[in-house]
């Protein structure tokens, strides 16, 4: 069969979804192991990891929970799984093997109760999901939990899978922005992004190493179903994806990090973070509204709306400050962190889940948020992936 070259780019073109992709439904979810309210937390972790003589230690726990901007969290891990495997709190003792078979097993689970409350939103079968893109830090294994995840929703045997292993917290950032590439090249295809973190990977008893990353991560799966148009009927884009980009910020590898050993995953969370950050923020959102919008478009920050990860409360702070926020642009984010904690990857489905709550409620009070906003989620790297939304106005009713 013979094809010219006008009739291949035609057929390409043909191929390509119409205008930029959209968030079409979100869910999330956490599990129903332990709920730690964060004032609880240094004792209860100090008396399960038998280390209540560091004295010291423990009221460093308490003047860091203090400051998180936490009140509580969700764990799979709680006491009976600990009194089954003692050898998670040694970091010297082997507990990767039994540490990865019950994680292997609770983050797709979890994923899962996510994904089919964005299903369900969505509307459609889950067999029309042609692409799946998973993030977890969790996962150490082959067939890995994209797969288990199919499985368990019933994907059909044809869907792309794709799995996004220890990016760590701009995990569902990156997902989000590969569901848009694959939505706006693949006319017709319904991404499922699925972002699951069980935390249960890292724990330990305390040490002097790991006490920020013990007071601030939570467990938590978010789901999102990316499209581009033409729609189907039912189908309503909730935040466009006008434009994505990624920037590492360079000579700061040392700052984030995680490193798989025998005695389960460590952090490395710099104390830098938050400044490394507020240095470069404004960069990459002013690069990626010009991509979007061009290189003369003026941006007012506080008339956008905004979706930043809660990776910490100071992270949170120094945005405000350096991009002159008002106090309630970073509410949605803030609301998230206090619930729940940082749950990594997951955690900017839930502020996107938040932020689509307070729109419905604001337009049931006749008022609206802005149309454009900003999404942004940090990692190892350091990496910032930043993502241009913008929320079609849909007629009442529609
Ligand atoms: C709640 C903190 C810990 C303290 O609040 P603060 O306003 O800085 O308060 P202070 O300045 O009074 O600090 C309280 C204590 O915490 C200590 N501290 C203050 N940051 C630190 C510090 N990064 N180290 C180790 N001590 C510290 C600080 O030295 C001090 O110790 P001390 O004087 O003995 O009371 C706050 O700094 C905080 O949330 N920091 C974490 C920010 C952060 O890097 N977040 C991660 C962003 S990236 C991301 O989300 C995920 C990456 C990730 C990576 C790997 C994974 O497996 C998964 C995910």
């Amino acid at each position: 069969m013979a094809m010219t070259r006008a009739q291949g780019q035609e057929s390409r073109s043909m191929q390509q979804g119409e205008g930029p992709a959209a968030v079409l439904a979100i869910g999330t979810a956490n599990p129903s192991g332990a709920i730690v309210p964060q004032d609880e937390f240094t004792d209860q972790f100090f008396r399960v990891s038998k280390s209540d003589h560091c004295t010291a230690l423990k009221e460093k726990l308490k003047r860091i929970c203090h400051k998180t901007g936490i009140e509580k969290r969700h764990f799979h891990m709680n006491e009976e799984i600990l009194r089954a495997h003692p050898e998670f709190l040694d970091r010297e003792l082997p507990s990767l093997d039994a540490r990865v078979d019950i994680v292997a097993a609770e983050v797709p689970k979890l994923a899962e109760s996510a994904a089919v409350k964005a299903i369900t939103e969505w509307g459609r079968p889950a067999t029309d999901i042609t692409h799946l893109v998973f993030s977890t830090y969790s996962g150490c294994r082959a067939p890995s939990a994209d797969l288990q995840l199919a499985s368990l929703l019933g994907l059909r045997p044809t869907v792309c899978r794709t799995i996004l292993s220890l990016h760590g917290c701009y995990g569902g950032g990156r997902a989000l922005h590969l569901a848009k590439e694959l939505a706006e090249n693949n006319r017709g295809a319904r991404v499922l992004v699925a972002c699951s973190e069980i935390t249960l990977v890292c724990f330990s008893a305390p040490d002097g190493s790991n006490l920020v990353g013990q007071a601030l991560f939570g467990d938590g799966a978010g789901a999102v179903i990316v499209g581009a148009g033409p729609f189907a009927a039912g189908e309503r884009p909730l935040f466009e994806m006008v434009t994505a980009t990624q920037t590492t910020i360079p000579g700061t590898e040392y700052a984030l990090g995680m490193q798989v050993a025998g005695g389960g995953i460590d952090f490395h969370l710099a104390i830098q973070v938050p400044m490394l950050l507020g240095q470069n923020v404004e960069q990459c959102l002013l690069d990626a509204f010009r991509s979007a919008l061009g290189d003369d478009v003026d941006v007012t920050w506080n008339d956008l709306f905004w979706a930043v990860h809660p990776g910490g409360r100071p992270i949170l702070d120094k945005i405000e400050e350096v991009l002159k926020l008002e106090p309630m642009k970073l509410e949605a984010s803030r609301r998230v962190l206090r619930e729940y904690g940082n749950m990594s990857g997951a955690t900017i489905v839930f502020v996107l889940d938040e932020l689509r709550r307070r729109m419905q409620e604001e337009g049931d009070h006749g008022n609206q948020l802005p149309e454009w906003g900003a999404m942004m989620a940090f990692g190892p790297g350091i990496t910032i992936e930043t993502m241009i939304l913008h929320t079609p106005r849909h007629p009442k009713g529609n």
